[in-house]
């Protein structure tokens, strides 16, 4: 596993906002959407591209494209949706697909209740998107689901990770695949009750409402 820490002065200054138990939801979506927009810079800087000839108004000339078959992005429901328009307006040509995964709170282990993946992620760059990386129960799910497919290229964005959750996908990722892991800002540690300390809270709720 790689990990890419975002180290960057408007990202730090955003998460912090983000992370002001008195930022509204309305601002809070903004700011991940926005923070999203500036780690996807980093997420997709192997994205696969081709030689591409064009005509300038000047003269003729050789630039890239993205190339085919195209990187499917795939946010982790709830909290991950709110990373979603972030990253496809960098990534235009990307498909998308959807993981509904809940972390059950007494056992800490995630429970999935959606999945509309295709059969077939061979070839194909993932990106995984969840704000919160705190056991790594979730995103180890995710990644397995990915491999499972056939994908051996995946990036998890996320916007907080625990160093006990960054360890926990580093075991169970281990040599398998090049597995990337893009990150605003790595926290302290875990409480007892498993969030991220100083964290944000419960990204979904912050962004969706409590359910
Ligand atoms: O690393 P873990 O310990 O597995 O926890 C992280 C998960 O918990 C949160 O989702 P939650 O289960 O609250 O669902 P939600 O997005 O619907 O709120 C978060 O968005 C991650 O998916
Ligand atoms: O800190 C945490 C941990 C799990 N899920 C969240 O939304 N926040
Ligand atoms: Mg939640």
């Amino acid at each position: 596993m790689r990990l890419h820490v975002a180290d960057h002065p408007l990202v730090a200054h955003k998460l912090t906002v983000l992370r002001d138990k008195n930022t509204p939801s309305a601002t809070f979506r903004l700011l991940v959407d926005e923070l999203v927009t500036l780690l996807a810079y980093e997420a997709t800087r192997h994205v696969r591209t081709h030689p591409h000839d064009i005509e300038t108004p000047v003269t003729a000339t050789t630039g890239v494209k993205l190339s085919e078959p195209s990187p499917i992005v795939i946010p982790i429901l709830r909290a991950g949706l709110g990373m979603l328009d972030g990253m496809t307006r960098l990534l235009p040509t990307a498909e998308v697909g959807f993981l509904g995964l809940l972390r059950d709170e007494t056992t800490y282990e995630a429970v999935t209740y959606a999945n509309r993946l295709p059969d077939d992620l061979t070839d194909r760059q993932v990106f995984l998107l969840d704000p919160m990386l705190a056991t790594g129960g979730t995103l180890v799910a995710a990644i397995d689901y990915a491999l499972e497919r056939g994908a051996r290229d995946v990036t998890c964005v996320c916007l907080l990770a625990a160093p006990e959750g960054l360890e926990v996908v580093e075991k169970a990722v281990g040599d398998r695949v090049d597995v990337q892991v893009v990150v605003a800002a790595v926290d302290e540690r875990l409480n007892d009750k498993k969030y991220i300390v100083p964290g944000l809270g419960d990204a979904g709720d912050r962004l969706y409402g409590i359910v």
